[in-house]
């Protein structure tokens, strides 16, 4: 029989709670540690807080216990400034922790923000780790054999060996805890087989299935390998912000959902985070970046701004995330992502861990990407650029005049049978943002409570849109794509692409916005003359994923002639998550289709049709 992760999490919390009982114990203040002090082997008394000794207690000023040092100097929270330093610079962590403890810091600068840290699991006791505040993203009803039999193809030299728990991983008993209060009993795959690859100090370039678990999988590592950090000075300079590590994003939404998570992970750990994106206002981010950063969630727009205005500085970059990488990297922006990566000061390759992770990695991208990586594990989960089994996928063949009144029945039907129940999160997906208002006011109009997101919208009417829709008061989201990648909405029900997309990846990232986590979902596309350059892969896709493909789309798909079978992007086959650098086409001139000398600037047959190419009023997904 099955057991559901909802089970898992159940019969794990008795043994949660008495080790927690145990380790959660909190540390009293750690200081300055004087640097004959640093690096000394670790006391022979066990430590279980991995807090220096008591005689190594001793702050900048030669004060047992204080923290304004700390505070001020270590982005520690408090912005206060040492007028005895005489200089600011920023030194974090300390090998002190007792044997016992492996090899965690206790990250000093950070104790003095763990008393004021806001507790990001929303309850009052920030010990409790079996307290049920984590409400909203509670991962109950999660199916996590769903991911049991799934492939997995790594290549690269020696990839270190997968981890079958969490607690195989030496992530560092903080860190640990939150993984515990988000209550991930398991690791899913991808996380499985990346966190040991980064921890091992190798570059990743990482696919897998929409909704399995990535983001955890590029930031546990990048926390866990800071806080064991053994002793990290940064450059003096009065407002210059040094992150250690940088997590880019192609959208502010995704940007603010990464960052959410990330401080759930590192909370009380020390570690700080922050987040940069643009449609806010800058001042608040600066005042945030001044304060101190060690990992920095940005959109590409906003870092540059950041950067040219010297007010962050990449030298001290050391773990160097791409979430969505291929949108990243796709032909309009990946200009942007060079400068970053390569001409902004940034430590180069081999000198940083670099991981980048997407559910689709054409090819072509990988290529580009692999200017960024060094001597790099390529992995794939599931198959590659497919979507995953959970999502039911249908599609409908509905002329342009007839989708409104189609959309129309699906949604009197989903309220009348009740098939999803009155909570039910329906999210629409149209090719522009005139589009998108019109279609939001006709829904509104017709007594469906709407709201819509894209990118003609101020940033604060993207975020109410977005919290509306997942508190439920507006069911209905109309979006472009700039909602397509990467959001993690609970309780999303059904994604109707009421305008289907050019290309398939995109296809695959919008429908992952239901079916996550193991849960299960239903998607609709709406189909007619003006996709048929989507016939071909989209009826490879569903085939692939067991999905019943309409007689008359495989008819189509078997006339087209452009749109071509994507997935000999990815190597072809069931499996199709593929190394570019294991093809007999690594380093020759291919075109997307791996075509020797394909048609120049077109991928797919589709002229300028790939990614980062938007015709005019289309709405652009970057920030
Ligand atoms: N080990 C785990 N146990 C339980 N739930 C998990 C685990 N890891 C991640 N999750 C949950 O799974 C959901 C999806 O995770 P995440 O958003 O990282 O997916 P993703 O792979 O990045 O998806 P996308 O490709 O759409 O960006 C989140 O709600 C997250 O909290």
């Amino acid at each position: 029989m099955r057991t559901s992760w909802a089970d898992s999490v159940a019969n794990s919390a008795s043994e949660t709670a008495v080790s927690d009982n145990n380790s959660l114990r909190r540390p009293t203040r750690a200081t300055y540690v004087p640097p004959h002090l640093r690096n000394r082997p670790a006391s022979d008394t066990p430590n279980i807080s991995g807090l220096a000794s008591e005689s190594e207690r001793t702050n900048f000023n030669g004060t047992a216990g204080g923290s304004q040092w700390s505070r001020s100097s270590m982005g520690g929270g408090g912005g206060r400034t040492n007028p005895e330093m005489g200089r600011q610079s920023q030194v974090y962590g300390y090998a002190g922790a007792g044997r016992g403890v492996g090899r965690w810091n206790n990250r000093i600068g950070g104790w003095d923000r763990r008393e004021t840290e806001v507790n990001p699991f929303g309850g009052s006791d920030e010990a409790d780790v079996t307290d049920q505040t984590f409400s909203e993203q509670e991962n109950s009803g999660i199916n996590f054999d769903a991911y049991e039999d799934i492939p997995v193809e790594t290549s690269g030299e020696n990839a270190p060996p997968p981890v079958n728990t969490f607690s195989e991983i030496d992530l560092g008993e903080l860190l640990n805890q939150n993984i515990r209060r988000c209550k991930y009993v398991k690791p899913t795959p991808i996380q499985r087989h990346a966190i040991p690859i980064v921890l091992g100090g190798r570059d990743l370039m990482a696919c897998a299935q929409t909704g399995s678990g990535k983001t955890a999988a590029f930031c546990f590592p990048i926390i866990s390998g800071i806080m064991s950090e053994q002793y990290v000075q940064r450059p003096h300079a009065a407002r210059t912000a040094y992150p250690l590590a940088l997590i880019l994003s192609p959208t502010r939404e995704l940007s603010c959902q990464i960052h959410d998570e990330a401080k759930k992970f590192s909370y009380q750990t020390g570690v700080k985070v922050v987040v940069a994106y643009g449609g806010a206002p800058i001042n608040r981010q600066l005042r945030e970046l001044e304060r101190g950063v060690d990992i920095l969630v940005a959109t590409p727009g906003r870092l540059v701004d950041l950067l040219e205005r010297a007010r962050v500085s990449l030298q001290m970059i050391k773990y160097l995330a791409l979430d969505e990488a291929d949108r990243m990297l796709d032909m309009g922006f990946e200009p942007q992502i060079r400068k970053i990566v390569e001409q902004m000061g940034m430590p180069d390759r081999g000198m940083r861990r670099t991981m980048l992770f997407s559910a689709t990695f054409p090819r072509e991208i990988q290529r580009l990407a692999s200017d960024f990586l060094s001597n790099y594990i390529f992995l794939a989960v599931g198959r590659v650029g497919s979507s995953t089994d959970l999502i039911v996928q249908r599609v409908e063949f509905v002329q342009e005049s007839d989708k409104r009144s189609n959309l129309m029945d699906l949604l009197h039907a989903q309220r009348e049978n009740g098939v999803h129940g009155k909570q039910t999160l329906t999210l629409v997906f149209v090719e522009t943002k005139k589009g998108a208002d019109s279609l939001e006011h006709w829904l509104c109009l017709n007594g469906f409570p709407a709201t819509t997101i894209h990118g003609d919208r101020t940033q604060q009417e993207r975020e109410l849109a977005l919290r509306s829709f997942k508190s439920g008061k507006t069911p209905i989201l109309v979006a472009t794509d700039v909602a397509a990648r990467g959001l993690d909405i609970p309780h999303v029900a059904h994604v109707v692409n009421f305008d289907l997309p050019n290309d398939i990846d995109d296809y695959v990232h919008r429908i992952g916005r239901t079916g996550r986590a193991g849960k299960t979902g239903l998607a609709t596309a709406f189909f007619n003359e003006g996709n048929l350059s989507l016939a071909k892969p989209l009826a490879e896709l569903m085939q692939e994923a067991s999905q019943e493909v309409p007689a008359w789309l495989a008819r189509y798909a078997s006339r087209t002639l452009y749109g071509g079978s994507k997935n000999r992007r990815y190597g072809g086959g069931r499996f199709g998550g593929r190394d570019f650098r294991r093809e007999g086409s690594y380093g020759r001139n291919l075109d997307h289709y791996g075509l020797v000398g394909g048609n120049s600037g077109s991928a797919y047959g589709v002229p300028g049709n790939y990614g980062g190419g938007y015709a005019p009023g289309v709405a652009s997904a970057w920030d």
